[in-house]
């Protein structure tokens, strides 16, 4: 099972959701940017880093939603979420195709990856 932390960062009351490429895994589906955790490496660091490296942007993770198992078939995945705040920096798509900033109520117009539906509906309750 591969352990990937993502982030769901709030940028002035919308949540940045970010595209992956055509060359990744799961093409073209909408996601929350993390990515897989490193050996030795806390959630929390983790989340940091891959926001850092994906979208050169600084943010501060504040609370773990929840965490998520599924199986895509050919790969499995525990996928935990954090809300994160924005704290610094402009958004570079380093990796990802394109990135959206999206009203809470505007998500379900993306084909969000699976894994990360059951988030959404936790939302609700925290934002
Ligand atoms: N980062 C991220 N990955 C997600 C989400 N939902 C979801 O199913 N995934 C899957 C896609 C990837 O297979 C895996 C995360 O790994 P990654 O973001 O490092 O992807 P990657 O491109 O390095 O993977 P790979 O193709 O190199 O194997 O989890 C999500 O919200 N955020």
């Amino acid at each position: 099972m591969i352990e990937v932390v993502c982030a769901i960062i709030l940028k002035d009351d919308k949540i940045l959701i970010t595209q992956r490429s055509e060359k990744m895994k799961l093409p073209l589906k909408w996601e929350f940017p993390g990515g897989k955790i490193n050996k030795g490496e806390s959630e929390e660091e983790a989340i940091i880093r891959e926001i850092k490296e994906e979208l050169s942007i600084k943010i501060i993770p504040l609370k773990k939603i929840s965490y998520n198992i599924h199986d895509y078939g050919s790969f499995k995945i525990r996928l935990t979420a954090y809300l994160c705040d924005y704290i610094a920096g402009e958004i570079e798509l380093l990796e990802h195709k394109d990135f959206r900033l999206v009203a809470f109520e505007d998500l379900n117009e993306y084909d969000i990856a699976d894994a990360d539906i059951p988030f959404i509906e936790n939302l609700k309750t925290l934002i």
